[in-house]
């Protein structure tokens, strides 16, 4: 019997992509043997609305399409169900941190043939309150602008948008103070921006969190202490090669549980996506969810079995 999958996609997402695709993609599903019905968002929250409406209704599966906002909005619909049906990504946003991270194709012929194969594999989410993120959650001015960047600047000009809004801001960037505790660490800091990484692919940074992997049950946590410009600047450049794990500027550590407070006001950022203000507590919800990826395709299953990227 043919397999019932919903498709909750955002035909705004990246270069409206997705609205000269829909025929082509919903075709290549039905001839692998998914029945697909689809569901176009309309706004804010409307992709947590559907896809929390497609578990109740019994789909067997369900596409997320569109970018890290989209997939970061259908989690949270999905996360707090009983049962969780596999979910399948087509990566059409501007940032696809999370697509990446799990080696899903951009090609929508490639993702939607993966999908059809469905092999599954069982990832960890995070918990903040009542929300849940995917990829990483942060907070400190330099992780405002994701959320400043306007929809339009974006579809234009894609990533190159993020890294203008960046260098405005730089000049700007103020520390806060924060009270942080886990197990592992109980820290009183001025700090110029916190990340917890579920996984390791973070806007660019690819070797941010170079370990960090989907399916151990621990964040990795960032910390990039009161720093001046000049500093600022050397610590990201470092990040971007993978150099900054031995800056004296860079607190690291692995944790399954983090309580983050702050006498500031401090915005939070959930992949992307604004997430609520401080105080916070973070915490792994291990292996929660099943994702569809390539059997042999995703960056820690290469990594674990020797195979070069
Ligand atoms: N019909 C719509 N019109 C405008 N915005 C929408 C619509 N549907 C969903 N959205 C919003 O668009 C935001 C961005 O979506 P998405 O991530 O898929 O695209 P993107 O191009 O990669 O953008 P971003 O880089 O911000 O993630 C989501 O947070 C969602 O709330």
């Amino acid at each position: 019997m043919a397999k019932r999958a919903r498709l909750i996609y955002n035909p705004t997402s990246g270069r409206e992509e997705m609205k000269r695709r829909l025929h082509d993609i919903l075709q290549r599903l039905e001839r692998g043997g998914l029945e697909t019905s689809t569901h176009a968002t309309i706004g804010e929250g409307d992709a947590t609305l559907a896809a929390a409406d497609a578990v109740e209704r019994g789909f067997d599966l369900i596409i997320a399409a569109g970018g890290d906002g989209t997939l970061y909005e259908v989690i949270n619909g999905m996360a707090e169900k009983a049962v969780r049906p596999p979910l399948g990504l087509l990566p059409l946003g501007t940032t696809n941190d999370f697509a990446r991270a799990m080696a899903i194709p951009r090609n929508w012929e490639a993702a939607c043939d993966l999908i059809v194969k469905g092999y599954t594999r069982p990832i960890d989410l995070g918990k903040v309150n009542q929300r849940y993120f995917i990829n990483i959650a942060g907070g400190g001015s330099l992780t405002e602008l994701t959320y400043e960047v306007p929809s339009k600047l974006k579809t234009v000009l894609g990533q190159l948008a993020y890294y203008m809004k960046g260098l405005e801001k730089l000049p700007r960037l103020r520390p806060i103070e924060l009270f942080i505790k886990s197990k592992e660490h109980d820290l009183h800091e001025e700090v110029m921006v916190f990340l917890i990484a579920n996984s390791n692919s973070v806007a660019g940074f690819e070797k941010l969190a170079p370990d960090a992997s989907i399916d151990d049950g621990l964040f990795d946590v960032f910390i990039l202490k009161k720093c001046n410009l000049v500093e600022l600047i050397r610590v990201v450049s470092a990040a971007l090669r993978g150099e900054h794990l031995n800056d004296p500027n860079i607190i690291h550590f692995k944790t399954d549980h983090i309580q983050v407070t702050s006498p500031d006001y401090v915005q939070i950022n959930l992949d992307g996506e604004f997430g609520g203000t401080l105080p916070c507590v973070f915490s792994v919800l291990p292996s929660h969810l099943n994702i569809i990826v390539d059997e042999s395709g995703n960056s820690s299953y290469r990594s674990k079995h020797g195979v070069i990227r």
